[in-house]
């Protein structure tokens, strides 16, 4: 097996790496690592929670002089809770050389970004809309820019971010290396992206299927009204450490987290239209346990890294297959397991067999569960509970008063009316959601281009196209200098 040391690459980087408790590379690290380190344009697929932000990133920060003021790396990803997240990764091995990378994205206070472009830091982490700002107002330069890294690149080049990702490319003087990564790469967009790069090398992390084998993937047929009662009772039996549900529409998310606080389970949702400062305690707060719960549009599909995440609910089908690869994937990362259950309706069977044509896996019918079957994981949860408090040993006061009462009743009595004390019964309180119709079926999909191609004279992006809008943007608000098509091929203006 490769280790890290095997690599050309500094020896304070591979002690930050140990001190992460990364002793070997993944198959993606270490494929793409050496070839990312010989300067060449690459784009990397491997699945979800394999470890792409550290293929990336330890090329990226060996590279990196440290007697150099201006910013020499640059990673640009489509949400803001990626930015923060892969910002704190690259400092992470960054550590020990004294690389420091700064985030800026939407939502978050300016004036506080350009403090922080002022110190410095080698490497940004960008939201395309926020960077965009920061160029114009020159609080940032992008002349010494050696490395480029579009994490999520078929994403941002599939929203319609293409134009903003060629204006951000065009202000970059220098010769520079870009490196795409993505655990879903679509040959149209795969094409797009080639126009900017120079000959890539393209690595592919090969694998039988698109979704990462130790997620147990679920489907279950069901009527659109009943499908929050059906979601309760899936919570019930399984109990998660910490799920995600992802539901289609800003107003979805917000009616299934109310009925869940409701009904009185710990839930908080994030979406486009949530305040950057409460995405981002909701975030910590789902991130340290305190919420078990997190429900979220596609903002959350991607590239987040959650650890502890046992279950992935698709209340919602995803509008693009490619969706469901990134949203089932915030389970079962790092070789870990999980468990993702998509909801389907009736007139949603197309759909489900795109998705299952696009990984080559056939998802498990699962039945919707009884009353019963409820019954019997809570009482399975509740005696995992009692085995726990016993394993801690921490009862001891309680003992005299246990002693007394196994001398007046029989002890399974006891532990019975015990079990159901602790048992968290269902709570049946109505919740009722506004109806969603079905997905349907996008006719255009797999046409040439799917509608939202653009021309490009220039590899690096020649920024012809400034004036432009009209399209969703997840991360930031437009700036309103610029016109409004709106002819362009959005995923959902509702996310
Ligand atoms: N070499 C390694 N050894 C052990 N753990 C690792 C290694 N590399 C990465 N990890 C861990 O694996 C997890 C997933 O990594 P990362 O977020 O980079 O995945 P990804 O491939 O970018 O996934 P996605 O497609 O969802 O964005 C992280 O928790 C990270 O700390
Ligand atoms: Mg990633």
């Amino acid at each position: 097996m490769t280790s890290f040391k095997d690599f050309q690459i500094g020896e304070d980087i591979i002690k930050s790496l140990s001190n992460m408790g990364f002793e070997n590379p993944t198959p993606i690290q270490e494929k793409a690592i050496p070839v990312a380190l010989e300067g060449r344009d690459m784009i990397g697929q491997a699945q979800t929670g394999t470890g792409k932000t550290t293929a990336f990133g330890v090329p990226m920060i060996d590279k990196i002089t440290l007697d150099q003021s201006k910013v020499q790396g640059l990673v640009i990803a489509p949400t803001r809770e990626l930015a923060i997240q892969v910002g704190e990764e690259l400092n992470r091995i960054g550590q020990h050389k004294r690389v420091r990378t700064v985030p800026v994205y939407g939502g978050q206070d300016i004036q506080r970004q350009i403090k922080a472009l002022k110190k410095h830091p080698q490497i940004v982490v960008a939201t395309p809309g926020r960077l965009l700002d920061h160029i114009r107002r020159r609080t940032i330069r992008l002349d010494e820019i050696q490395t480029v890294v579009l994490d999520e690149a078929d994403e941002m080049l599939n929203m319609g971010f293409i134009e903003d990702i060629e204006a951000i490319l065009a202000e970059i003087p220098s010769e520079y290396q870009t490196l795409l990564f993505s655990a879903t790469m679509p040959q149209r967009i795969q094409r797009l992206a080639e126009r900017f790069m120079d000959q890539p090398e393209v690595i592919r992390i090969k694998a039988k299927q698109l979704t990462v084998e130790n997620i147990e993937q679920f489907y279950l047929e069901v009527k659109e009204p009943q499908k929050f009662d059906v979601l309760c009772k899936l919570l019930d039996i399984e109990s998660p450490d910490l799920a995600i549900i992802f539901g289609r529409t800003k107003k979805r998310v917000d009616e299934l987290t109310e009925g869940l606080l409701k009904r009185g389970y710990s839930a908080e949702g994030i979406h486009g239209d949530i305040t950057q400062n409460k995405r981002e305690r909701a975030i910590k707060r789902f991130k340290n346990q305190t919420t078990d719960i997190l429900v979220a549009t596609d903002v959350a599909a991607r590239g987040l890294d959650i650890s502890g995440v046992t279950h992935v609910y698709n209340f919602d089908l995803p509008q693009d297959p490619e969706s469901y690869v990134h949203r089932i994937g915030r389970t079962g990362r790092a070789g870990n397991k999980g468990q993702a259950v998509t909801f389907v309706v009736p007139r949603e069977f197309e759909h489900l067999k795109n998705i299952e044509e696009l990984t080559k896996h056939k998802m498990t019918r699962k039945q919707i569960p009884s009353y019963d079957d409820v019954l019997e994981g809570i009482q399975k949860a509740t005696r995992d509970d009692l085995l726990n408090a016993l394993e801690d040993q921490d009862f001891q006061k309680y003992k005299r008063v246990a002693e007394n009462l196994l001398d007046e009743y029989h002890s399974v009595d006891v532990v019975a009316a015990a079990l159901k004390l602790l048992a968290k019964e269902p709570d049946r309180t109505p919740v009722k959601l506004s109806a969603v119709s079905p997905l349907r079926v996008k006719k255009v999909r797999q046409g040439k281009g799917g509608g939202n191609r653009k021309r490009h004279n220039n590899r690096r992006g020649g920024g012809q196209n400034r004036n432009r809008g009209g399209g969703r943007r997840r991360d930031d608000r437009r700036p309103n200098n610029r016109g409004n098509r709106g002819n362009r091929k959005r995923r959902n203006p509702n996310q």
